[in-house]
This record gives structure tokens, C-alpha cells and sequence, in this order.
């Protein structure tokens, strides 16, 4: 698995060209693509500066040697590189599995182009085995679970280490189990549309390309 998300990071890098505004996703497979890219600035002098999603990629970010920025200094990002929980057919996504989907959302659509990077695992044909992730502001989170019940989802409070998980923006996670979810935009325009709803992880229409690990090597999947 390991080897996979390797891989797949590895391949991403070569997208990066010098002088680009980069964000970077969060997650395990994207620790290798930000490794990756790191072992670029050093070794060919790339000269990248780069927006992260959450405060674990900042911190690799800094390991690995690589200039950070924030939105205060730039609005525009020449390419976004992220993982994914799930991948479907028709290359939607879902995302937040690590608690980090309002910020990858947030660069994702700042990006000219958002590539997605995963091990074989995550193709789906339909979407919605991996519970979604929906970010709810604290206040109130219990009427949001309600309605979400209403809506077909068995929401679950992300709990970590016998605590309420809380994201970087200071927020909880509905963990939302419905069977299939058939039509992602359907569905996230019902959920994000009630009150107290921050951002959903369902990534709609938002990439065209997608790195597979495939036995060994690596496929691109386009839309
Ligand atoms: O959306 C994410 C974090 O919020 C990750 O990209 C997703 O959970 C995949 O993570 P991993 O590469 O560790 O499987």
C-alpha cells in the first residue's frame, strides 16, 4: 500500500513545474508527493511556493524544504495535488477522511488544475461505501445530525482518542453513512444547504485527473 501511495506521489511531482503556486492535500499518499517535491527543490533548485491544507502538511512541508505561502499573498494556484477517500467513475470524489476537507476544498478551487492521487483501493463505481464527511459548525451540531437523518445519512460525531475530533478551522465531523450516493451533486446540494453545515466532501466536477497505483506502476485516469 505503501509502495502504491509512493508511487503515485512520485508521478505527481512531475506536474510541478518551476515557478509554480502549489497546494498541497492532506493525507498519507500525499506525504510521499510532498517528500517528492521536496527531493525536486533540492536537488534541481525547483522554485516553488506552495499553499497546504491543513497543519500535519505544513509541518511536512517545512521537513521537506519547501516555501510556503497563505492567501493573503496569492489567490491563485497554478495546480493542487490531494488524495481521496473515494473515486467514481465519472472522477467524483470523496474527501475528508482526515478531517481536512473545508481547506482542500478551499485549494482545490483556487487551482487551475487539481490532480488527485491514489492507490487502487479508492476506485469505486459508486460513491458512498466510505462514509462522508461533512464539516458542521460546533453550535448546534445535534439539529444538523437530526435533518441529516432526515435526509437517509446515519451520521456519526468523529470521535479521536476518546475526544471529539475538532478540524483546523475549529469545527466538527458528521461521519455520514448513506448506501449509495448516486447523485453526489444531489446530494451535496442538500446537505450543504442546511444551517450549520460548513463544507461537505463531496468534490464535484472538480478534477479531470486522476493518478492510480495499477500493479506496480501508475495510471492516469481523465475526464
Ligand atoms: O481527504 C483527505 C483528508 O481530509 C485525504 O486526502 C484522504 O482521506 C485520503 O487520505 P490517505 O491518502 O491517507 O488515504
Amino acid at each position: 500500500m505503501n509502495q502504491s501511495k509512493q508511487l503515485v506521489g512520485q508521478e505527481a511531482v512531475k506536474y510541478i513545474q518551476d515557478g509554480m503556486k502549489v497546494g498541497l492535500g492532506s493525507g498519507s499518499t500525499v506525504y510521499y508527493m510532498v517528500k517528492a517535491l521536496g527531493e525536486r527543490v533540492k536537488a534541481e533548485g525547483l522554485n516553488v511556493v506552495a499553499i497546504s491544507t491543513s497543519e500535519v502538511t505544513d509541518e511536512w512541508a517545512k521537513e521537506f524544504g519547501i516555501p510556503l505561502t497563505d492567501f493573503s499573498y496569492i489567490q491563485e494556484l497554478d495546480i493542487a495535488i490531494d488524495g481521496a477517500d473515494e473515486v467514481d467513475d465519472n472522477l467524483q470524489l470523496i474527501k475528508g477522511g482526515g478531517g481536512a476537507l473545508f481547506r482542500e476544498k478551499v485549494v482545490a478551487a483556487a487551482a487551475k488544475e487539481f490532480i488527485v492521487i491514489v492507490d487502487e483501493s479508492k476506485i469505486v463505481s459508486t460513491l458512498g461505501k466510505f462514509p462522508l464527511p461533512v464539516e458542521i459548525v460546533p453550535f448546534g451540531w445535534e439539529v444538523v445530525a437530526r435533518k441529516i437523518e432526515k435526509l437517509g445519512g446515519a451520521p456519526k460525531l468523529r470521535e479521536k482518542a476518546g475526544e471529539i475530533f475538532v478540524t483546523d478551522n475549529g469545527n466538527y465531523i458528521l461521519d455520514c453513512a448513506f448506501e449509495e450516493i448516486h447523485d453526489p451533486v444531489a446530494t451535496h446540494e442538500q446537505l450543504i444547504a442546511l444551517v450549520g453545515v460548513v463544507e461537505t466532501g463531496l468534490f464535484v466536477d472538480m478534477t479531470k485527473k486522476v493518478i492510480v497505483a495499477d500493479n506496480g506502476s501508475t495510471k492516469l485516469i481523465t475526464k
